[in-house]
């Protein structure tokens, strides 16, 4: 814990940030340090009894970067990379003064990654974030039967474990009882490490709609890496131009291929502050 009050105990100073509607409480740990991470980020995370959210993520200083990253699923597993995340913790740190410069790299634990700041007023808009190398990790496309059905699947790891399954329409995409199948993607014997699990239709070349169960935490309004290993899919597919735009429930992420690198730009925003008690 980070502070004692006398009237309220042990708190936890930490700001909400959403990116793409895909929400973290994000503790800075230049100033704060937090003991259990995994505790407390399913403490933070239930959306009754703490601040509600998709996982917790440390801001901390790095040894071998400007900043780091540092993420905890919902029910506290740890999480390597989170796109969403990087773009929320890239806009903190140049917002408050931690970077000093435009471009910036951030340690993950899928490596360190390059950010480029698009500011406006003095403040990060827009982030753009290179996510290096993606792997297709699966046959192309391959064949799985979850909860009696078979389906096909592209598996891709963005520096963490994504499969991508297309879907015919929009309307099936909005359709789909996500809290109903979701754990059997999620957690299918195919997937010993589990999986993040995207449902994609493709609108045209440079648009597609995708919705997601992540491992650790069910479905989210966004994932900024499933944002990228599905259109790393349809662009290995040959459906989706090298440029396309994901159209997630909480927004919308812009994702490129270049030089064989994955740009994924996108805004971040702040939510609140708050501190909670413990
Ligand atoms: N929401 C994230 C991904 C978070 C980690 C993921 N659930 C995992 O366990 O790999 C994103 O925006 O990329």
């Amino acid at each position: 814990m980070v502070g004692r009050n006398k009237e309220i105990g042990e708190y936890m100073k930490f700001v909400k940030m959403q990116g793409a509607g895909n929400d973290y409480v994000y503790v800075d740990c230049f100033k704060e340090k937090v003991e259990n991470p995994s505790e407390v980020a399913i403490k933070v995370s239930d959306r009754h009894f703490g601040v509600g959210s998709d996982g917790l993520i440390l801001i901390c200083p790095s040894d071998i970067a400007d900043v780091k990253m540092d993420m905890y699923n919902a029910d506290g597993s740890r999480g390597l990379m989170c796109g969403n995340g990087s773009r929320c913790v890239a806009k903190y740190a140049y917002d408050h003064g931690y970077v000093k410069s435009e471009e910036f790299t951030m340690e993950t634990g899928a490596g360190i990654k390059h950010i480029k700041i698009e500011p406006k007023n003095g403040k990060a808009e827009y982030i753009n974030v290179n996510m290096g190398r993606a792997k297709i990790t699966s046959q192309f496309p391959e064949k799985i039967l979850i909860n009696g059905e078979e389906k096909e699947f592209i598996g891709v790891d963005v520096g963490n474990p994504h499969a991508v399954y297309y879907v015919d329409t929009l309307e099936e995409l909005q359709n789909m009882d996500l809290n109903k199948v979701g754990e059997y993607y999620e957690k299918h014997e195919r997937f010993p490490q589990k999986v993040n699990s995207e449902f994609i239709y493709v609108e045209d070349r440079k648009n597609i709609h995708m919705r997601v169960w992540e491992r650790g935490s069910g479905e989210t309004l966004a994932c900024g890496t499933g944002a990228c290993a599905s259109a790393f899919a349809t662009m290995k597919k040959g459906d989706c131009d090298t440029s396309v735009r994901v159209h997630l429930l909480g927004g919308e992420l812009d994702i490129s291929l270049v030089d064989d690198e994955i740009y994924m730009r996108g805004r971040a925003e702040y939510v609140f502050n708050g501190e909670i008690n413990f």
